[in-house]
């Protein structure tokens, strides 16, 4: 059964490395030059040149930092995404978009932007979560019509860059499996098709592909498969199985070296569990297993025959936060792995997951307290804690003393520990987590709100103008006073507020010109968060965030966001929704303590906003919504897992809202996952109204909504905000004819998918008049006053 190595050589793996390295640029260089290609400011061969010297700077600093061995050196940059750029080089294009492909069926930049991003009428590829993760992939559409077959190959083209500048990287690429995985159907192929039905075709791309590289001169290639990790699959995992045999058997036994790299599979963000025993009886000479979130395989008899002469890759150091490896934690792990596999095999040491997740280095953070500092280790620092790791407690005794004197330092840091808030969490009941009955809390918001059927909103942000980003920036750098930004602000709210009564929405929004991010502007203003300044992470395409830390126990020195939706409110007779992020959704998209379990951090965030919700309430907000896209984000990867994460998330939530009065609207919003799976937890929210993203995805969300019997106020989604296009006033009419057969008169709400941040104005005033209108349309028919 077990696979016996040939005796062709097989090249050493490098004894340290990281599976992937930030591919944005220190200041964000690949955004700003994207972006300014997309504006036609620059050229092809402009943006070229940048990307250039992003990879070089990266090869040039990793060598520095001591990544010296072949094959260390990731080579994973894209343009866009990772899993797009498989979907460019095997040709696995949407029909749609075939005009953009050259006579040979590769796409150019621009063609690949387009794919990304739309154009006109043709939308887009559909992008969601990787993983859990705050990163988005495009969704490769896979029907029997796909021909795959390798049609370019810019990977090639970066490791004979690397070559020629003397350096011996390692090629990283999304494998097969995880790439059919993440697919969706395409429009034609037919009812119940499974992408992965198509791996065989897929394979002979990927064998030409590996072919290539070894022609190029690449030692080792590192194939991604972070699905491996995952149970929540359609497939089965006796499918999920015999596709892992069946692609690394056919490119590592039936494609023999040295016609491929020697090959390494990475299964990153969680235990790999019995996907470890299938690949081992594969040919692949390294796999790769996440010891940070997940545990470490089991090993028999039949695994370490099986695996003598290769390579386990542990993941032993948090390429997904931002603190400090306990190293003798983690060689503790290493040693533990070393005699489970015995001397036969080769044990390396490594990042849990690429490094993409985390900013470049703390060394570029001037503002960030020393003493928080030293608790932390970004992707550069990581590499450091890799090599010490490899080189071991007694070749590298000072990284290991450093370790644990960071250990001790926060664990008795002021502000780590808060006892007024551990009192108080400490003393929640049952009942601080539960609102009033429904019924009761509709009938007494009816009577504040007056209403008219299938009311209008938005989902809080209006377009972030230059203007309002240039007029943070001077604020920072003491350009303008703080009195000068807030009046800006407010001009802009006034004129917000005005557009919406002119547009004709009936729960208006301030905007929220003020927050730089959803997260990051509450978490500048609790206690118990640092915020970065240079800090970028990808989230997609070419937009970042810049993830905070949350350090210590979290409280909330002063009201933050009551000042602006009052005034907002004193500019209109209509009711205005307050709106805050709710606390998952903070935990999600900042780097969280790793020092008490997620549910605790989650209760004071919750609490925090707790107290924020009663002061809008008693200011007179009728209306607040508590956003929490990433509510699926955090779900666990393995199902057995994914109930308990659940119970503490939605109730985190109901903690931060069951505070309000039952006159008090609590809204919530969900968007960038699919939520079909979790809409059982959705309800359990129990916010009286749930706006969801759903145009995106044609409203595939109705009958998961209508069938889980979901009783309260319900706005899916009937626009797209991911794209400049205005949807037409029937389409919108249509979506809502069929949202209001779907899910009933009385519980219909009118709003777009997301936030309209991202968006510019022009196309945001259409878009919202064409939703009034439709709206207008659709109440006609239903017989009921068209004007709130
Ligand atoms: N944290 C987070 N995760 C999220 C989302 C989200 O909104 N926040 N939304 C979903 C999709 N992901 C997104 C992630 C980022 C952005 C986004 O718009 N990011 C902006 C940055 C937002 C920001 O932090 N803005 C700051 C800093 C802006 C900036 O770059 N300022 C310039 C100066 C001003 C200028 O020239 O514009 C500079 O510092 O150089 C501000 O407004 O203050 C970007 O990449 O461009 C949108 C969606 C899921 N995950
Ligand atoms: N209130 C936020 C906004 O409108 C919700 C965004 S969800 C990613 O931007
Ligand atoms: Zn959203």
């Amino acid at each position: 059964m077990s696979y016996q190595q040939p005796s062709t050589s097989v090249p050493t793996f490098p004894a340290a490395t990281v599976l992937g390295y930030p591919r944005i640029g220190p200041r964000r260089e690949l955004k700003r030059a994207v972006e300014s290609f997309w504006a036609g400011r620059a050229t092809v061969p402009e943006l070229g040149a940048v990307a250039r010297e992003l990879r070089t700077g990266t090869r040039t600093r990793l060598a520095g930092l001591g990544l010296g061995e072949d094959a260390s050196i990731p080579s994973d940059f894209t343009f866009y995404d990772q899993v797009l750029s498989v979907a460019a080089h095997v040709g696995a294009i949407p029909d749609r978009f075939a005009d953009l492909r050259g006579p040979g069926g590769a796409l150019d930049l621009p063609g690949l932007f387009t794919v990304a991003r739309g154009e006109g009428d043709r939308a887009p590829l559909e992008m969601t979560k990787w993983f859990d993760s705050n990163y988005h992939y495009l969704v490769p559409e896979i029907g029997p019509e796909t021909e795959f077959r390798l049609v370019e190959t810019p990977s090639v083209k970066a490791f004979a860059e690397g070559l020629s500048d003397g350096v011996v990287t390692r090629p990283v690429i999304v494998g097969p499996v995880t790439f059919l995985l993440l697919s969706k159907p395409s429009a034609s192929a037919p009812e119940g098709f499974s992408p992965l039905s198509r791996l065989d075709d897929l394979l002979a791309a990927y064998t030409d592909w590996l072919r290539a590289f070894a022609e190029a001169g690449a030692t080792w290639v590192q194939l991604d498969e972070p699905a491996l990790v995952s149970d929540a699959w359609a497939e089965t995992p006796a499918q999920v199985s015999d596709a892992v045999g069946r692609a690394y058997r056919a490119l590592s036994v039936d494609l023999a070296r040295p016609e491929r790299p020697a090959l390494f599979v990475a299964a990153p963000y969680a235990t790999i569990g019995e996907r470890f025993a299938d690949l081992a009886q594969t040919g692949v000479e390294a796999i790769g297993v996440d010891l940070v979130r997940g545990q470490a395989p089991a090993i028999d008899g039949a695994v370490r025959a099986a695996l003598a002469g290769r390579t386990i890759v542990a993941g032993v150091v948090d390429g997904h936060n931002v603190w400090r490896t306990d190293l003798d934690a983690a060689a503790a792990k290493l040693d533990r792995l070393r005699e489970a596999v015995g001397p036969e095999v080769n044990v390396a040491v490594s990042t849990s997951t690429s490094l993409i997740h985390v900013p470049h280095t703390t060394a570029d953070e001037p503002d960030l307290e020393e003493r928080l500092r030293s608790w932390l280790a970004f992707a550069d620092e990581k590499v450091g804690e890799v090599l010490a790791l490899a080189a071991g407690p007694g070749a590298a005794p000072e990284a290991f003393t450093r370790s644990r004197e960071v250990a001790a330092d926060r664990a008795a840091a002021p502000g780590v520990v808060v006892p007024s808030v551990r009192d108080r969490t400490a003393a929640l009941t049952d009942a601080d987590f539960h609102r009033g009955d429904y019924d009761t809390r509709v009938a007494a918001q009816d009577a504040v709100l007056d209403l008219p059927p299938l009311p209008t909103t938005t989902i809080g942000s209006f377009p972030q103008t230059s203007e309002l980003r240039v007029a943070r920036a001077s604020l920072r750098k003491g350009e303008i006073t703080i009195d000068a930004y807030e009046e800006a602000m407010r001009a802009e709210i006034a004129r917000v507020i005005s557009l919406q009564e002119d547009l004709g929405l009936d729960v208006l929004v301030h905007g929220e010109p003020e927050r730089n991010d959803m997260v990051q502007y509450f978490a500048e203003n609790l206690d118990g968060f640092a915020v970065t300044q240079n800090g970028w992470v990808q989230s997609y395409g070419s937009r970042c965030t810049r993830p905070s830390i949350l350090w210590g126990d979290v409280s909330r020195p002063a009201p933050i966001t009551v000042g602006w939706s009052t005034y907002a409110a004193s500019r209109t007779d209509r009711p205005v929704k307050g709106m805050l992020t709710g606390p998952v959704t903070i935990l999600a998209w900042s780097f969280v303590r790793d020092d008490q379990p997620l549910a605790d951090t989650a209760n004071q965030v919750a609490l925090a906003l707790r107290d924020e919700i009663a002061d809008l309430e008693t200011a007179g907000i009728p209306v607040v919504q508590v956003d929490e896209p990433a509510l699926r984000e955090l779900l666990p990867l393995r199902r057995a897992d994914q109930q308990a994460y659940l119970d503490w998330s939605v109730a985190s939530f109901r903690l931060a809202t069951a505070g309000a009065a039952d006159a008090t609207q609590i809204h919530t919003h969900l968007c960038y996952s699919e939520f079909g799976e979790v809409i059982g937890a959705i309800d359990g929210l129990d916010a009286d109204v749930t706006s969801i993203e759903a145009a995106r995805s044609k409203m595939e969300i109705l009958p998961d909504i209508s069938g889980s019997g979901f009783a309260r106020g319900i706005g899916p989604g009937v626009y797209d905000i991911h794209s400049p296009r205005v949807p037409s006033t029937a389409e919108i009419t249509d979506l809502l004819t069929a949202a209001l057969a779907s899910v009933g008169e009385r519980k219909l709400w009118v709003n777009p998918d997301c936030g309209l941040k991202t968006r510019g104005y022009p196309e945001t005033v259409s878009s919202l008049e064409h939703l009034v209108a439709a709206t207008r349309t659709v109440r006609e028919r239903l017989g009921a006053p068209v004007q709130g």
